[in-house]
């Protein structure tokens, strides 16, 4: 039986943060995007760190932002993994791991119109950019960066990549199960889906989202 990794994503709460760590997510997320519900500061993740326990990864969520920013970031708190999810080219996503030395997931906006092979050229291109690309994370294409709670068409995933990639956009209590059976992705990514308003969690849509992904895993 694989074990589907779990990051919630999007959490500005210290009660939020315990809620995932015990229901059993491997990684929580925070957004540091100014325009986001979900923004935190850097000096807020200070205060949040207190509430991660080893071994589950802290994520830091960046769209379009500076060197400088990333840097006070990561300087801030315990952020293991980046996810750069704006218009960052391959060479400004290398750059800014290599600069803080933290690996890194790159977001791929999927639109109605993307192809496997698209998906399979753009992880080898980040691939061979640089020694800290993690994987592809993949969430839907809407006129906003993200944490939009849209679903794109999962059968665009290659077999071959999706062991290796993230997936998110859109994900719930509902569709988890579902999700991950059909894709057998890595990991899963999820923010609106287990809100009870943008940047609150609701503790039992946490719990019931990790059950669901654990009801796929044990199918063989
Ligand atoms: O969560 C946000 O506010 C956010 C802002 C800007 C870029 C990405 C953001 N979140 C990421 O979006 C996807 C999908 O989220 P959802 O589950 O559909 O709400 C996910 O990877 C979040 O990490």
């Amino acid at each position: 039986m694989s074990r589907t990794r779990i990051k919630i994503c999007g959490i500005t709460r210290e009660q939020d943060l315990r809620a995932a760590v015990d229901a059993g997510a491997d990684a929580v997320g925070f957004v540091f995007y100014p325009k986001s519900p979900r923004y935190v500061a850097p000096a807020r993740l200070r205060e949040l760190a207190s509430a991660l326990p080893p071994f589950v990864s802290g994520v830091g969520l960046f769209v379009n932002a500076t060197l400088d920013e990333v840097r006070e970031a990561v300087a801030a708190g315990p952020i293991a993994l980046l996810q750069f999810h704006g218009d960052e080219s391959a060479d400004a996503c290398a750059a800014l791991a290599a600069a803080v030395q933290r690996p890194f997931v790159r977001a791929y906006r999927v639109r109605p119109d993307t192809t496997a092979a698209d998906l399979i050229e753009s992880e080898s291109q980040y691939r061979a950019a640089s020694a800290w690309f993690s994987g592809l994370l993949l969430d839907t294409w809407v006129d906003a960066y993200g944490g939009a709670g849209k679903v794109f068409d999962w059968s665009v995933i290659p077999k071959e990549l999706a062991p290796r990639v993230v997936l998110s956009g859109g994900l719930s209590v509902q569709n988890a199960t579902g999700a991950v059976a059909q894709v057998r992705p890595f990991a899963v990514d999820i923010s609106s889906g287990v809100e009870a308003g943008k940047g609150i969690k609701d503790a039992r849509k946490i719990a019931a989202f990790v059950d669901a992904v654990r009801a796929a895993d044990a199918i063989t």
